[in-house]
């Protein structure tokens, strides 16, 4: 049998709202519609499925003041994580939101209403006090302070949720489990004890072992029960962690451990959150719940210091655990001994014992450059999926954007460019011409300042799309304004590299060269705004290179740029 809820009764209030559900649908459409962000979609979800029972809705000023001060529900409850819903006077004001009104909840990715919420109370919280109370601080290096102070709204909304349909997901969908199913699971498979490990991050070695280990001292089955919710900023993206979860199942003793997905908000609450942990995992049916060393910790403070104490979150956790009843396992880390080929975890390896170990910035560091990541560290097909989120230089595309005057011999140079690089292979090569530009995407722009922005904005966020999917792109427009090519940079280099080239041919050499008359036309005035005769070319002030055609020929320019991108890895072979 799965563990009992907290507080004894599953909150499932998709189940209890199910018979409802086309009245509910009904009565949603007529009612004003609060939409939510990402945030208020991950507490309303755990909220409908009962992952945070006892609570069926957003916390009225009570709850929130009790769960503040006590880490206790009015009702007395253990509860340590405030979940409110923060609206502004104008949301307010729009929606009517005042005690007793009903407001629909609606998904602000796909517009569908999820709840209705029935107000019991319109509350402004004491923010500085939530902040010191709950994350121990209001220092806003830390992101659950930070977001309190900049992003949540003035006013807290409480009150119960009537449910009306789930959310939509269309990742992962097999590994989703709410916590109604994840019992049942547990259930069919006649698992007694089961140990949940909570994590934001990929799984190596060490963690299948500290896993493992967990699960045999306490005669349990695994459940790897990852946060795909909202995590800490800068951390890798839960569809590349998720795929290293499932590379790293079929590694634990057979049928000893199972996957599923949380879709939790973290706030990084330390000691408060692993609590808040512990009462989600007992919600979903587990029995014990690892917490390791700084568990849900934020990082450095603004003193350069943790913002807790390694072992503050194993401390407050085993104060409750009994009243809680889920068993915490604590989290020893593990250490690999190269002369045993084992892990052991530190507080057992003899003095002296010879350890080896690669830490996360040196992990980072061998995804990035393609050095060897042991087996001893992490399992291969780990890696694989690692690697593959890592691409390297010359996986990776790019984009050459040739700036200056027509006729000043860029798109000779792009085309030239265009066969070398063809000729290397490895990448599709993409041309963006200033003809063809303005022929097949900015047909209807004209030669003022706004349009020819216009023209480099378009250029600059195809440019960018390819280089994202990998592409080598060659641009080629005249590009007359540093602005213009500064965003080009920045929208390009959110995807990969940018290289501006100026190709800075004289206007008396391009005027003479000019085979097809245009700069004759210009200057008898049959072409209008004509750059370099009545219009300006600002020179670019960083450009990465600068190339001549009056002074070079197309061959070494080409050879040139070839260098600088070999100099970036791009080119690279092995
Ligand atoms: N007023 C004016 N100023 C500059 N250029 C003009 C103008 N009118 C037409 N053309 C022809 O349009 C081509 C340049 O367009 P671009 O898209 O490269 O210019 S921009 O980057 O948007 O400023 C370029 O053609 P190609 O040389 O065939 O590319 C110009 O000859």
């Amino acid at each position: 049998m799965a563990n009992s809820p907290h507080g004894g009764v599953l909150k499932d209030l998709f189940a209890r709202d199910a018979p409802r559900q086309s009245e509910l649908l009904a009565e949603a459409e007529t009612l004003p519609a609060l939409t939510l962000t990402e945030r208020h979609l991950c507490d309303l979800e755990l909220i409908l499925n009962g992952g945070f029972s006892p609570l069926e809705g957003f916390m009225t000023e009570k709850d929130f003041t009790s769960v503040v001060e006590t880490l206790r529900l009015a009702d007395g409850a253990l509860f340590s994580m405030p979940i409110t819903l923060d609206v502004d006077q104008k949301q307010i004001d729009d929606l009517g939101i005042k005690p007793g009104a009903k407001i629909t909840l609606r998904d602000l990715r796909d517009d569908r209403n999820l709840a209705i919420l029935t107000v019991e109370d319109v509350y402004r919280p004491d923010k500085t006090n939530e902040a010191v109370k709950v994350f121990g601080s209001d220092d806003d290096t830390h992101p659950g302070v930070k977001h309190l102070f900049n992003v949540a709204k003035e006013f807290y909304v409480g009150g119960k949720l009537e449910a009306i349909q789930r959310l939509e997901h269309y990742d992962f969908l097999e590994l989703r489990f709410s916590p109604a199913e994840l019992r049942a699971h547990f259930n069919k498979l006649g698992w007694q004890k089961v140990v949940a490990f909570q994590t934001r991050n990929p799984m190596h070695r060490a963690h299948r072992e500290l896993t493992v280990r967990a699960a045999r001292s306490q005669q349990a089955n695994v459940l790897i029960h990852p946060v795909v919710g909202l995590t800490k900023p800068g951390d890798i993206d839960h569809f590349t962690r998720v795929r290293v979860y499932k590379a790293l199942l079929p590694r634990y003793p057979n049928g000893m451990g199972a996957l599923a997905l949380l879709p939790l908000a973290m706030r990084m609450g330390g000691p408060r959150e692993a609590l808040w942990h512990a009462v989600i995992r007992k919600n979903h049916g587990a029995t014990h719940f690892i917490v390791g060393r700084d568990h849900a910790g934020p990082g450095k403070n603004k003193n350069g210091k943790d913002h807790y104490g390694p072992y503050d979150a194993q401390h407050l956790v085993q104060q409750y655990q009994e009243e809680l009843g889920i068993k915490m396992v604590e989290f020893q880390e593990m250490i690999y001994i190269p002369d045993r080929d084992e892990y052991m975890p530190a507080n057992e390896i003899p003095e002296g014992t010879r350890t080896l170990n690669i830490s996360g910035t040196e992990l980072r560091h061998r995804l990035r450059t393609g050095k060897e990541i042991p087996a001893w560290f992490s399992y291969p097909e780990v890696v694989k999926v690692l690697r593959e989120q890592n691409p390297l230089p010359r996986e990776k595309g790019f984009t050459v954007f040739l700036t200056g005057y027509q006729n000043s011999g860029k798109d000779n140079i792009a085309r030239a460019l265009q066969v070398t690089l063809n000729q290397d292979g490895g990448r599709p090569v993409s041309m963006l011409l200033g003809e063809t530009v303005r022929h097949e995407l900015s047909q209807e722009l004209g030669f003022t300042r706004k349009d020819r922005d216009l023209n480099i904005s378009r250029i600059a966020f195809v440019a960018s799309e390819l280089t994202k999917a990998g592409a080598a792109v060659i641009a080629a427009p005249i590009a007359p304004f540093e602005d213009a090519r500064r965003q080009a940079r920045e929208s390009v280099e959110r995807n990969g590299n940018f290289f501006l080239i100026h190709v800075a041919t004289p206007l008396e050499y391009c005027e003479k060269t000019d085979r097809r008359g245009v700069y004759a036309k210009a200057r008898a005035g049959e072409i209008k705004g004509f750059t370099g005769v009545d219009d300006p070319y600002e020179a670019p002030v960083n450009p990465d290179l600068v190339v001549d055609l009056e002074k070079q020929n197309v061959r070494s320019i080409v050879h040139e740029i070839i260098l600088l991108l070999e100099g970036r890895g791009l080119l690279d072979r092995f």
